[in-house]
């Protein structure tokens, strides 16, 4: 985990007109924290007031630095803070370089050529340098639009919406490059988003927000899986672990994973490094469940689990709830049928064996302590 003093501490009560909001958690120093809800829920209002560009009672804490408490409220302007809006607001006189420098500019320090060689190359912006921001694509936007947040170092960066302004293949192409400027700014970051396939592929943290209150704040692979929540019970449940790679064979592309104790095994296209720790994603619907000791199966995943839980997915489906093992702290889902649910007369607390059928990496790159 982060160290204290590089946490974000959010405590805010107030109104907007018609809408209360009251909410309080904490995001870590180096990680990135969704803050995610459904529309209306209070989301950017929350964003707002962290850049101080609202003002609600309580108290703001970025970086050990108090932006705001019952005797102060420190200006905007004062704040630290790199803002990404869902359009990227670029100054269209300027060139993209012009456009990153200007962040820069505004910093005591001014331009640091290696942070900013950095920044270009980690966001894929060679290319763009000396375009015209005015026929830039959507997608080229938004990575200046970071770009030109990171470049005024900040103390947090806070993202909303960054990548909803995009189609599915601008964004495909776009999420890389944030995953990449996530994984390298030991800056707290606050993503907005209602997308859970973003939010999954992203976050580490998750702050859920329901009618201007927090429903739910910690670990994205707990929340996941959280009973109370309801996530596990969507059809399109995913689910979060993480795993030590442990082996890798270059004939077949097969990496071999450490989960709990068990092993599991995924095809990757990059040599991954053995040891380090990779954040798996696997989908409700690829997992089957079996009382048969051994397949003979294309099947490569059967994992020893423990049902936590059943509940009712839809007219059709239950969501069984999985832990590894007899109880670790990874959690994930199987969604099957009532039916199948009924005949094998499923119970909880029953050991079994899940059969997965499909493991990705959740994200492409590789987080080096917070997995
Ligand atoms: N200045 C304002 N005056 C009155 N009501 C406001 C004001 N700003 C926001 N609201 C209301 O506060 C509520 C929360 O808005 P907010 O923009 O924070 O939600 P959100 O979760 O970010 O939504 P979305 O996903 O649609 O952007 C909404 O009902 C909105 O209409």
């Amino acid at each position: 985990m982060s160290k204290k003093a590089d946490m974000v501490e959010v405590a805010l009560k107030g109104r907007l007109g018609e809408f209360s909001l009251d909410v309080a958690f904490t995001a870590a120093g180096g990680g990135v924290t969704a803050i995610f809800g459904r529309s209306g829920s209070g989301k950017t209002s929350v964003l707002r007031a962290i850049a101080g560009l609202e003002r609600f009672e309580g108290r703001v804490v970025v970086a050990g630095k108090v932006w705001q408490d019952e005797s102060q409220f420190v200006p905007p302007h004062r704040r630290a803070v790199g803002y990404v809006f869902q359009e990227a607001s670029l100054f269209a006189h300027l060139s993209v370089r012009k456009n990153l420098t200007f962040g820069a500019r505004r910093t005591r320090d001014g331009v640091d050529k290696a942070n900013l060689d950095r920044t270009i190359d980690l966001l894929g912006l060679g290319p763009l340098l000396h375009r015209d921001t005015g026929n830039l694509s959507g997608g080229e936007r938004q990575r200046v639009a970071m770009g030109r947040a990171i470049l005024s170092r900040p103390k947090i960066l806070l993202m909303d919406e960054p990548l909803s302004g995009l189609d599915q293949a601008a964004k495909n192409a776009i999420l890389p490059f944030v995953e990449a400027l996530h994984a390298s700014l030991g800056i707290p970051v606050l993503f907005v988003s209602h997308d859970m396939g973003e939010v999954e592929r992203l976050a580490d943290d998750i702050v859920v927000l329901e009618n201007g209150h927090v429903a739910s704040a910690g670990p994205l692979r707990k929340v996941l899986v959280d009973r109370s929540l309801g996530f596990a019970t969507e059809r399109d449940a995913t689910a979060i672990l993480s795993g030590n790679v442990i082996a890798y064979d270059e004939s077949d592309g097969i990496a071999e994973l450490d989960l709990g104790g068990q092993r599991i095994y995924m095809a990757m296209d990059e040599t991954p490094e053995i040891g380090t720790r990779r954040r798996l994603r696997i989908e409700a619907s690829d997992v089957s469940l079996t009382r048969a000791t051994a397949a003979d199966s294309t099947i490569l995943n059967r994992l020893d689990v423990t049902i936590l839980g059943i509940e009712t997915s839809g007219r059709a489906h239950v969501a069984v709830l999985l832990a590894l093992g007899t109880g670790s702290e990874s959690a994930f889902v199987a969604s099957v049928s009532k039916r199948s649910a009924l005949r094998l007369e499923l119970r909880v607390g029953e050991r079994l064996t899940a059969q997965v059928k499909s493991v990705s990496l959740a994200t492409s790159y590789r987080r080096p302590n917070r997995a």
